[in-house]
């Protein structure tokens, strides 16, 4: 699926990480794991090509990253951020957005996706009510499960997870691993990186594990 290849990343001339190889194979949970400052984010941030590395090959089902139209390697692959951003507006505008997007352009495809999502939100604990809520007035977690949200209509095939549930509390965070499997059960071959500092968590969610040390 993804095939990562002596990657090495350089900050202000010095190696946060190097020498990195790693195969993700479909349906693999791969923990990514390190102390704080190890590069974890910045391992995601370089699969999710939204930084660059100064030695190593990414490759996604057999092409390197430099063949793939950028646009079309991110609905593949998709970061989900420990801070997301989103845009101004409400939780649905937003979710309405992606199919704006050239690469998805479908102005109808939101309604079909309607039940779906108010599936998911059952499953997260949350009313139809949700969706139309303000970005600006949403909690640190609320946003998490907003993007969450954004990220599983964009049915990535592999989904980079950053501390995915950092701002949510324990029952939510319950109903937000539940959902991941889920999303994995609906299509298997799809697979994920997950980053956490708890490891009861990891211990659940991952059966493959990337340790980063210090080069
Ligand atoms: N844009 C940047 N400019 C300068 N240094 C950076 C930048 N981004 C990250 N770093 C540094 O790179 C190192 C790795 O950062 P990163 O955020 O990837 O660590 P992490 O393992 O995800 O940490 P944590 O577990 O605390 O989230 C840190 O020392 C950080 O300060």
């Amino acid at each position: 699926m993804l095939v990562i290849q002596d990657l090495g990343r350089q900050i202000q001339g010095r190696w946060v990480w190097k020498q990195i190889n790693f195969e993700l194979y479909p349906g693999e949970r791969c923990a990514i794991a390190g102390e704080a400052g190890a590069g974890k984010t910045l391992l995601l941030r370089a699969i999710a090509a939204l930084d660059p590395v100064q030695s190593g090959t990414i490759a996604l089902q057999g092409k390197s990253l430099s063949d793939w139209f950028i646009p079309h390697y991110r609905t593949q692959v998709l970061y989900l951020h420990q801070r997301p951003a989103l845009l101004e507006g409400t939780v649905e505008q937003n979710l309405q957005a992606i199919y704006r997007m050239a690469v998805r352009r479908s102005p109808d495809r939101y309604r079909d996706q309607r039940p779906r999502i108010l599936e998911y939100l059952s499953i997260l604990g949350r009313s139809p009510d949700f969706l139309d809520h303000p970005t600006h007035a949403l909690s640190g977690g609320e946003g998490q499960i907003a993007a969450f949200l954004r990220a599983l209509l964009c049915s990535p095939t592999v989904m980079l997870f950053d501390e995915p549930t950092a701002s949510l509390d324990a029952q939510t965070e319950q109903r937000f691993e539940a959902l991941v499997r889920l999303w994995q059960q609906e299509n298997p071959v799809r697979s994920y990186f997950w980053t956490s500092h708890n490891p009861e968590q990891l211990e659940r969610m991952t059966d493959q594990r990337l340790t980063l040390k210090r080069p």
